[in-house]
């Protein structure tokens, strides 16, 4: 397993910690959404924060119920920590409705913070997560925000038609979605078969194929958001794009690896797989 590195913590010398910001739903069950990003936050060694847009009832089975925010209250929170605290870098993950999308890529839009959208759309058991009529909001607005947009096979597919079934699928795939104005695509794989979960990260010139083995766990609920919330963080560090997502890389796949049973359904990754022997 590559051990992938943690950003410096402060030396207790007054200064601050690199600070992250999701904004996302949140899930009960603690596996994904604003839980996941925190605990990865928390795990890369920076000062995580959220805007929560939705509150899931979750768990191992499923999605049982959705209630998102108000659009006020999603910009109160925003304004609260970016306008005090300030922001080094944001995730977004459920956005759940046009409004909501609308709502968020506006304030983003005036951030000088590099951002990562996971276009979220439906949960590992299918359960949606974006209303199909805000789509057209997140390719017009939300993606051209985005310093790096990571859409699994799914939802690549509602958002540009292109069905990726092979690498080449996956690098037209990106080429499509760059057409919606993000600075860098990261078309994930992991939903194809193969002894490799394999990503691919191009900005239209450059091209980086991020392979790692594809393990055989059944626990990898969170998979998307832990990623996503990764490369955020790493950003926030001052980490280059390709460096960024290649660490991130490295630490969901151990996540993967450690994967634990809880419920009686699919249980989440390990975000805290690296706290054993690596102080
Ligand atoms: N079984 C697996 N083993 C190793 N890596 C995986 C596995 N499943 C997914 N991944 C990786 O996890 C990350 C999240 O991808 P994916 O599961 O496709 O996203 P999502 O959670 O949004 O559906 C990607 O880097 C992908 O390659
Ligand atoms: C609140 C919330 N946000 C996102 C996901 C996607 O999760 P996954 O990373 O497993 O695809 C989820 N299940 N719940």
């Amino acid at each position: 397993m590559v051990l992938p590195p943690r950003i410096p913590r402060p030396s207790h010398d007054g200064s601050a910690p690199v600070r992250v910001l999701t904004v996302a739903g949140s899930d009960s069950g603690g596996g994904a959404g604003i839980q996941a990003d925190l605990k990865t936050m928390l795990a890369l060694g920076a000062h995580g924060m959220s805007v929560i847009t939705a509150v899931t009832a979750q768990n191992s089975l499923g999605v049982q119920g959705a209630w998102e925010l108000p659009a006020e209250a999603v910009r109160a929170q925003f304004r609260s920590v970016a306008d005090d605290i300030g922001v080094q870098a944001v995730k977004t993950g459920m956005l759940a409705t046009a409004e909501l999308v609308e709502t968020v890529a506006a304030l983003l839009a005036d951030l000088p913070a590099p951002v990562v959208v996971d276009p979220v759309g439906v949960s590992k058991h299918g359960d949606p997560l974006l209303a199909t009529e805000a789509l057209d909001a997140v390719r017009t607005k939300l993606l051209p925000t985005a310093t790096v947009a990571t859409p699994n096979l799914d939802e690549v597919a509602q958002l540009t038609g292109v069905r990726v079934e092979s690498e080449n699928d996956q690098r037209r795939a990106a080429g499509a979605l760059l057409g919606h104005g993000p600075r860098w695509a990261l078309i994930k794989g992991g939903h194809l078969p193969g002894g490799e979960a394999v990503d691919l990260l191009t900005d239209g010139t450059e091209e980086h194929w991020l392979r790692a083995p594809r393990h055989d766990n059944r626990h990898t609920h969170g998979t998307g958001c832990t990623l996503a919330a990764a490369i955020a963080t790493y950003l926030a560090g001052g980490y280059e794009v390709p460096q960024a997502v290649t660490a991130a890389k490295d630490y969901v796949t151990g996540a993967i690896a450690a994967g634990f049973p809880l419920g009686a359904g699919i249980g989440p990754v390990d975000h805290g797989w690296l706290r054993e022997g690596t102080d």
